[in-house]
Formats: C-alpha cells, structure tokens, sequence
C-alpha cells in the first residue's frame, strides 16, 4: 500500500495499531483520509478480517464514499464491511437480536411524522387536549427522555407531584407500548435499544466486543451521550486491548442541538488514559486566505483546545463580501458570480456551493437559478421522502412488510377511496381494541363486526390484496415487488386518472421513487423489502437530496456540508439574527454559531464570497438587518477592498449582463446597477452595522396619523430608521418597514 500521500503526523496515525488513539485536528488536515487509509493499512498491511472493523461516518454517503476509497486502495469487496452510520450500524445489530427484547427483526422505523401522529393518538386516548399538550413538543420530549434514558415509568415516579409532567409521563408510556405493538422502533430507540442490549446481555456485549476489534469514528466531535456511550461499551475489552480509533475538530462540534456533547473529544483523554493523541496541522484544503480567515474567526471562542492550521498553498484570492439591497438581489449577487466562475474561471457547477444557515434562505436563491438556467440540487431542503404520494407508496410497503403495523394501514386503507369511511374505521378501531387485534386483523374478520355489507366486501378485497403480495413475496425481487404494490392497490390507476399538472410532478416523483428502488437494489448487497425500508428510513434529513443529472450546483445548509469541500464557496444571509441565530444570547450558542460559521468557511478551497443584505423579508415582512459580527471578525487585509478594481475587472469580464434577465426588484432605484458596485470592504461594511438609513420616512413622524391598505387607520408611536411601529385601531401593534408598507399620512 503507498503511504507515500501522508505527510509524517498522518503516517503516524495511519500506522498506529494497537490502543486508543485521538486524532485532534482542524478541518482539511486530513483526519477522514487518515481515518480510510488507516483501514485500509489494517486491512492490507496487518491482515485484519475486515469484518472485525467497524468504522462509523456521519452520514450514509460519507460510508458509501469511504468505502469506494478502501476499495481504491486495496482492491478489495468492502460491500460487507461495517461502515456506515450510528443508526445504519445498530439496525444491523438489532436485525440479529432484538428478540431478546421482545420485538421481532423484521421492525419498521418510524420517522418523525409517524412518530408525531402516536403521540397525537395517546394525547387523544387519555382525554388530554392537544391544544395543552402540543404533539411536538411532546415528541421531543420523549426523545430527550429516552436519550438521557429515563423509561416511562421512572419519568412519572420522578415527576410525580407534578400534574402536567406526570400525564406527560403517562402520554410517554403508552407510546412505548403503541410503537412495541405495531413491532416499531424510533429514531431515538435504534440507539437506545442497542445499548439496552448490549449493557443487558453479557454474551451479545461479548459477541460484538470480539468482533469489532478495531473501531473507528470519524467527527467525533458531534457525536452525543448515547453514542458515546456506544462507543465505549464496544470499545472497551477486557484484555485491554483498546483499539478505539476517533478523529474529531472541537471546533467544528455543530450539533450541540441535538445533544452532541463537546466533553467527548476532550475528556478523551479521560476515559482512555493509554490514548495516543496526535494533531495534524497543516491543512491541504484551502488557500492561505481562506485558512486564515478561519483561524481569525474561531480565535474568538474560548471553549477550544487550540491549535493553529497552516498551509502551504498559495495565498489566493481575496474574500469577496456583497452588500446587497435584499434577498432578491443577494441570489442575483450569487448567481452573476457564479455564472463567471462557470464561464471565465472554468469551475464546473459541481464544484460550487451556496451555504446558508437555514433552509428558509434557499427560496430566493432557487428563484433566481432557476430563472438564470443554473442548475442546482438541493440538500436538506424539500424531502423527497416525506411528500404525499412517496409515503403513500411507503405506507403500502410497509403494511406488506407488517401486516399489524395500524398507521400504515390507516393512511392507505382509503387511498384509493375504497368507501370506507369514519364510521367503518370506528367499527374497526372498537372491534380491533376490545379483542387485541390489528386493524388488519379485524378488517378481515369484517363481515362479523357490524359494518355495512359494501364496506366489508372492500375490506376484504384490500385485506386479500395485502395478503396476495405476500405469499408472491418470496418469488419476486424487490422492483418487482413494489411494481406489483403500485398496480394491486390501485393506486397506479388512481395516480394515473390525476391529468391535473400537480397530477403530472406527483408521477414523476412515483417514477423517481423507482428509480431509487432500482438503484438500491443494484447497489446494495441485501435487498429485502425490509432493508430497503430501513435504508429509506435512514437517510438524515441533511442528506435527503432530490437526486438528477448532470453537473449542478450545490445549495445546502452549514450543516449538511461537514466534511465536505468546494473550489468555491458562497455564504449567503451574513446578518445578525441569521448567522450567527441568536436565542437568548447565550455565550455557548455564540460558540456554536461561530463554529458553524467556521465550518462553513473551511468548505472553500480556492475562493470565498460572503453576503449580507440590508432587508430581508421574513416570515411575509421585510426587516432591516444589521450586518453579522462575523464578518467584523475577519482581517482587513483578506477581504477584497480594492473596489475600483473589481468594477474594472468586472466590465471586462461581464459579458452578459445578468440585470436584462428579467429581474424584478421591490424598489429599482435602490438596487445597484452591478452587483459589483455593491461589493465592499470589510471598514465599509462594518461602518454600516449602524442601521443602513434612508430617506423615505421622512415623510412620517410620530403622532401622524395614517392610513394603511390592510389594517385601516392609526398613530405612528415609534420611528427607527426605516422601522414604523403603529397603533392600528382594530388591529393594535404593528412594526413595518417603511419602503414596503402600504400606508400614507391621513
Ligand atoms: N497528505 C496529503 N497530501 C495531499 N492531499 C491531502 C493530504 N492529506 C489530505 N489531503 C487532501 O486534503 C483535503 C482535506 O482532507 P480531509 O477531507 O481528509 O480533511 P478533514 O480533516 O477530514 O476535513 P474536515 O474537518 O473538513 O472533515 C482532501 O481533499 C484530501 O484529499
Ligand atoms: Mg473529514
């Protein structure tokens, strides 16, 4: 094997055998190349069984890409190997022992809107109101219970004096018992559960202990209790013989949130105390100006190891920061340089991303691509899997898969309409409870329990339907078996009569859908219906990306891009309250953010640009925005401040004129007449986090009277910049934004 690519600190750590080892080191040193080159050097050079290794990622494509690698550097079938996700590895595991909790291995996962409609039904079933028990919040309390890994009943014990944390006890509890009859697992207990076992059962920890001998984590630094927790168990053999094996960046920990927990990567340390710790420090990513601007940025945080990246690359070209007018001419920003960096840099779309930090940033952005004929893919954004007719499909799949599983077989018992109404459904639901039975079971048994004769007979046709597939099951691959769902159901015919235009995108999706089948079944070593389901389930939502052809450009939010790397990178919406999102100004959310802007930053590999807008509609309204303290954090002398020579360059360059593609802006006469002329410098911008002024509200003062389009007659009480709060007379209190406000002095 050629170790020739490492420099002396990865070869180290590519080479280091036997104990735990931390490897601590900022983005782009090379901690995911160490980590494959690591087994495949175990592989290869040790004649470890891959079997015996288990390499955890963060996402289900960066498995699959480190298992391309290994293949690359060792010539070798990795298809059975254990890489893939924390969730992807524990449903492997319980797929062979989840009987000893008492479920059976062929569970469903529910994801978060199955898990929301149990909680809904349990509010409804204690005679609790949904209105004072929100079904989400609720939802994610159980999931934080279950991650600190309290079960129900100690929860209510705990929580006993207090009434409403105690009916919310009760509401957990029979949601345990719901999700275990219907043999369902959620997000939540696919870790959980497989800790559960593995701490219960002395010969399952020992079998799995044996069998991982080497382990392997990559972003370490985002992975939370329970996988800590995970981590260790496997991880820690009796013989000592610790070959615990994890890469992390403290600074790039993002996922706080969710219960990621920084004190893993530095108590490390602690729980291994033979680890090896080695630091890599030179980054192969980025130009020297991208990298220093990283460093200047995260110097900010105090709640970090330390350590300083350098590189030997060239120095690059200068950040680029936008101002622009609003959102609307932000994506043109975006686009008019993307179009350059296309046709006069030659950087293909693919290489290109837009970074935003929430995903209600893509719209405009997407707008704009799409009128300029820039394609784009979306990561994170609408998913694909949750739309109507997908899960319409799923649901079907998953009643085949488990015929007593009661949410799917309510979802698609009417779909198509098959006259089965409320009333038949509340006969079913009766009849189903007071005899412990599925809905399935009593839809077959119909014809006994009072409903009318024509509803009978179309649950028998369904239930008939179902259990056809089931017996062919055996005999048919998995295309095949979905094909024969989609037609035997009706819902083919019942797709196909829809000739509306919304009618039409619903079968290119179904027809998506297949190709996804097709695709899983040709690439994936066990195709089940079962596996398929369970890999459909599995994919994060950062990763759910509406897949097609062709080079295109990347949108996506900071957090789907860890790990990843473009030539060029944008970082849209640089604004307070945007980036960094500030709750409640707490310094540790500030840390993160400021993290998450470093992350975002260290993507780049040859050029940056950065963009702030001064109004930004929001939620229907335009605010004025104040320019991100970020920005402030990065040195002068890396941002482009030679404004007259970007114009130059920019006329030179600029042969199409992005402005005759149709642009509509809110108000012409503010919006720059090329976006280069609205680029600045790093003084001008922070000169203009004072509030950007204007000259239209002079107009109004405080006491005026006004009239407004909506919302009728008031009295100006407050004037701020271009922000006008009024006292309507029906309607109260209202903040709006001068330029945009239908109002005028009465
Ligand atoms: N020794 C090396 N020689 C040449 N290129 C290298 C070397 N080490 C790493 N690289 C390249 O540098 C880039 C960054 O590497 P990699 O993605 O492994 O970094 P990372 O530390 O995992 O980054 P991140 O923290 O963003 O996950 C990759 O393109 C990789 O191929
Ligand atoms: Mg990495």
């Amino acid at each position: 094997m050629d170790l020739t690519k490492l420099n002396e600190k990865q070869h180290e750590a590519v080479t280091h055998i036997e104990g735990p080892a931390l490897v601590i080191a900022g983005a782009g040193s090379g901690k995911t190349r160490v980590l494959t080159n690591r087994i495949a050097y175990l592989i290869e050079e040790n004649h470890v069984s891959p079997g015996r290794i288990l390499a955890i990622t963060f996402t289900n494509k960066a498995a699959n890409e480190m298992k391309e690698r290994i293949a690359e550097l060792i010539d070798y079938d990795v298809s059975r190997m254990w890489v893939g996700t924390f969730h992807s590895i524990c449903v492997r595991i319980l797929r062979r022992c989840i009987d000893r909790l008492g479920y059976s291995s062929n569970f469903i996962i529910f994801d978060s809107e199955e898990q929301k409609i149990v909680v809904k039904e349990c509010i409804l079933e204690l005679n609790l109101d949904t209105k004072d028990y929100d079904p989400n919040s609720i939802r994610s309390i159980i999931s934080n219970e279950k991650n600190g890994r309290t079960r129900p009943d100690e929860f209510i014990k705990e929580n006993f004096t207090d009434f409403r944390k105690r009916n919310i006890g009760e509401i957990y509890k029979l949601y345990e018992k719901k999700l275990k009859k219907s043999n369902a697992l959620d997000f939540d207990d696919l870790l959980v559960k497989t800790l559960d076992i593995l701490e219960q059962d002395e010969e399952i920890r020992n079998e799995y202990r044996d069998r991982f001998e080497y382990i392997l984590v990559d972003e370490y630094q985002d992975t939370n209790k329970v996988q800590y927790m995970l981590v260790r168990l496997l991880a820690k053999k009796s013989d000592s013989r610790e070959n615990v094996f994890v890469v992390g960046d403290e600074d790039q920990s993002i996922y706080g949130w969710r219960g990621a927990d920084i004190n893993n990567i530095l108590d490390f340390e602690k729980d291994f105390p033979s680890a090896k710790v080695i630091k890599l420090e030179r980054n192969y990513r980025s130009t020297q100006t991208i990298l220093e601007a990283a460093n200047a940025v995260i110097k900010n945080n105090t709640n970090r190891i330390g350590k300083n990246l350098w590189t030997e690359d060239n120095e690059g070209a200068k950040i680029l920061i936008n101002k622009s007018f609003d959102e609307k001419s932000e994506a043109l920003f975006m686009a008019e340089r993307i179009y350059n960096e296309k046709n006069i840099q030659s950087v293909g779309y693919d290489e290109m991303a837009i970074l935003v930090r929430t995903r209600a940033q893509t719209r405009a952005i997407e707008e704009r691509m799409r009128l300029e004929g820039i394609p784009y893919k979306i990561v994170g954004g609408q998913e694909f899997y949750s739309r109507k007719e997908i899960k319409d499909l799923m649901g079907y799949l998953k009643l085949v898969q488990n015929n007593n599983e009661n949410y799917s077989f309510r979802r698609v018992i009417n779909v198509p309409k098959r006259g089965i109404g409320k009333k038949t459904l509340e006969l079913l639901d009766q009849f189903a409870s007071e005899h412990d039975m599925s809905l399935f079971e009593a839809a077959e048994l119909s014809a006994q329990i009072g409903v009318s004769k024509k509803a009978s007979e179309s649950l028998k046709r369904f239930t008939d339907m179902i259990n056809e597939i089931c017996e062919k099951q055996g005999g048919m691959d998995l295309v095949d078996l979905v094909e024969h769902v989609y037609e035997d159901s009706g819902y083919k015919d019942f797709m196909e009569a829809n000739r509306s235009v919304e009618g039409q995108a619903r079968l290119e999706n179904i027809n998506e859908f297949f190709s996804a089948v097709r695709d899983f079944q040709d690439r994936s070593e066990e195709t089940e219906l079962e596996d398929f389901l369970a890999h459909i389930s599995l994919l994060t939502d950062i990763e759910k990306t509406e897949d097609g052809e062709g080079e295109r450009l990347t949108i996506m939010t900071v957090h789907s891009a860890k790990g990843l790397e473009f030539d060029v990178v944008f970082i849209g919406g640089l604004e307070e309250n945007m980036f960094p999102i500030v709750r409640d100004g707490n310094d540790d959310d500030i840390e993160e953010e400021r993290r998450l802007f470093y992350v975002a930053i260290t993507r780049a590999k040859k050029r940056l640009y950065m963009s702030f807008a001064q109004d930004r509609l929001i939620y229907g309204n335009y605010h004025k925005r104040m320019i991100s303290r970020f920005i402030n954090e990065i040195p002068e002398e890396l941002v482009n401040s030679n404004k007259k020579k970007i114009q130059m360059e920019e006329k030179k360059q600029n042969k199409y004129n992005l402005f005759t593609g149709g642009f509509t802006a809110p108000a012409k006469k503010t919006v720059p007449s090329t976006p280069a002329s609205s680029s600045t410098d790093s003084a001008a911008a922070s000169s203009s986090q004072q509030s950007f002024t204007s000259n239209e509200n002079k107009l109004f003062k405080s006491g005026d009277k006004i009239q407004h389009k909506k919302w009728g007659t008031g009295t100006i009480v407050q004037v701020k910049g271009d922000e006008i709060t009024a006292a309507f007379d029906n309607m109260g209190v209202k903040t709006m934004m001068m330029p945009y406000a239908p109002i005028k002095k009465i």
